[in-house]
């Protein structure tokens, strides 16, 4: 017989009053569905509008989590920002609306979650895949920085697969915008492993330079399976980060030319880095098979990564 936990499974909504142009109030109706897991202060869960049958990725937020100036004041940073931007590689920002009890944010859902998930069971990717999620990456990033936004978090866990296995760069929850040229930001954050030694040093200020040396990072960590500067202990982390200190492993065979890319692309003076436009040119990014120059690059159908959730 039918077990009673299912059917007593209580169906959660989220709804949220809304007031019509005409004055009218109506009422948008989400029906909660499976838990995503937590990030930051928040419950993640999948939503659908039961208007539109969409299906979206809800970030919920208790208020009472709130009470310190600097979480709420990160919180709305987060929104302000995400809000802005619209970038095929970057997670969709839907919807945000608030009851007495909590924030609601309604994201872009990314069933295939993140290259961080993908990495943890494939050990690490190939070449051609890596160069398929880097331009990617990279389109996300031009756009960024074109709109004076730093990410400021760039790690595999921020980097969304959707259920095509397209990427999309999420979680703006350190990102700034400059509000004047040559502005240079100061507040220590970021995540250890893929952290810029400028960001560490605190004195001399950081711009857009430091996506691109996570960035580095990141490329390292697809093609060897971990981060180039990790360790137990976070301190020891910093301090080889600040001697530039890591190497590539013997046992796992990478191109000369990856090796060189991350090489320079991991260099503690951030105006020697490349730019985003010089890795796109560097050989790493156009080797492997043949692909036709004339092709932009966006056209280019990523090899199959074997997709997560093969149920
Ligand atoms: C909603 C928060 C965050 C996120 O920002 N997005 C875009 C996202 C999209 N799809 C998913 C997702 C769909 C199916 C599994 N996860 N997850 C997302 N996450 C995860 C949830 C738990 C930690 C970070």
């Amino acid at each position: 017989e039918k077990n009673t936990a299912e059917s007593s499974e209580q169906v959660v909504i989220f709804e949220e009053k809304i007031t019509k142009v005409n004055g009218e109030v109506g009422i948008k109706r989400y029906q909660r569905g499976k838990f995503l897991g937590k990030g930051g202060f928040a419950k993640c869960y999948e939503a659908t509008n039961l208007e539109t049958k969409k299906v979206l990725a809800a970030k919920i937020i208790a208020k009472s989590s709130l009470t310190k100036n600097r979480a709420r004041q990160k919180l709305i940073s987060e929104i302000k920002i995400h809000k802005s931007l619209q970038n095929t590689n970057i997670v969709q920002f839907e919807h945000v609306f608030e009851d007495h009890e909590n924030v609601y944010i309604l994201l872009e859902l990314c069933s295939n979650q993140t290259l961080n998930e993908l990495i943890k069971r494939r050990k690490r990717l190939t070449e051609i895949e890596v160069q398929c999620y880097v331009a990617q990456i990279i389109n996300s990033l031009k756009y960024l920085h074109a709109s004076n936004v730093i990410h400021r978090d760039l790690k595999l866990g921020n980097l969304f697969l959707n259920k095509s296995m397209e990427l999309k760069l999420g979680d703006f929850g350190l990102a700034t915008k400059l509000e004047f040229e040559g502005e240079k930001k100061r507040t220590i954050c970021g995540t250890p492993n893929y952290i810029a030694p400028e960001v560490l040093d605190g004195k001399v200020g950081h711009s857009f330079e430091v996506d691109v040396w996570s960035l580095g990072v990141m490329i390292y960590a697809m093609l060897i399976g971990k981060p180039p500067f990790e360790t137990p202990d976070v301190k020891t982390t910093y301090r080889k980060i600040r001697l530039n200190s890591y190497t590539f492993p013997e046992h796992v065979l990478i191109s000369d030319s990856a090796k060189n890319l991350i090489t320079r692309i991991l260099n503690l003076d951030p105006v020697k880095r490349p730019t985003l436009d010089e890795i796109m040119s560097h050989p790493f990014m156009n080797t492997g098979g043949s692909i036709p120059k004339t092709l932009p690059l966006s056209t280019l159908a990523c090899p199959p990564s074997a997709s997560y959730n093969k149920q």
